[in-house]
């Protein structure tokens, strides 16, 4: 399993999310996080707004997946969080040991 760790921009995040499920993606943890990327202390658009402030609200979406359907969701992320402006965000894939669900105490892929 691999976690997928996307930082977003707020406005795409209903588009990502709708995409995601429609290829069969069934959970996710979604975080209102803050940061930067390479264009630290420059301005960037957010709300129309220009920030001029170190960190800029990002969206944080987390996601278990079995490994074999990582590349697809990587490029879904690509296409829906993808504006061509700076600030886009980015996507972090790490190694995951074990999922567990609760309810049922099934483990692994069963758990996703
Ligand atoms: N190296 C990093 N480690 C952790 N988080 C990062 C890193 N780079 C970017 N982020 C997060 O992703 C958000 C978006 O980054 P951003 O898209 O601005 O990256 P960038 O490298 O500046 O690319 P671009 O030139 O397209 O803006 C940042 O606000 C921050 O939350
Ligand atoms: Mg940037």
């Amino acid at each position: 399993m691999r976690k997928i760790e996307a930082i977003i921009k707020p406005s795409r995040l209903d588009e990502v999310k709708d995409a995601l499920n429609e290829i069969g993606i069934n959970g996710m943890t979604v975080s209102e996080v803050r940061g930067f990327g390479r264009q630290k202390g420059h301005t960037e658009i957010f709300r129309g707004a220009e920030y001029q402030v170190d960190f800029i609200p990002k969206i944080k979406i987390e996601i278990i997946v079995e490994r074999s359907i990582t590349e697809k969701v990587i490029s879904v992320i690509e296409e829906k969080a993808g504006t061509g402006n700076i600030g886009d965000g980015k996507v972090f894939v790490l190694p995951v040991e074990q999922a567990v669900r609760i309810r049922t105490g099934e483990c692994g892929r069963e758990a996703l």
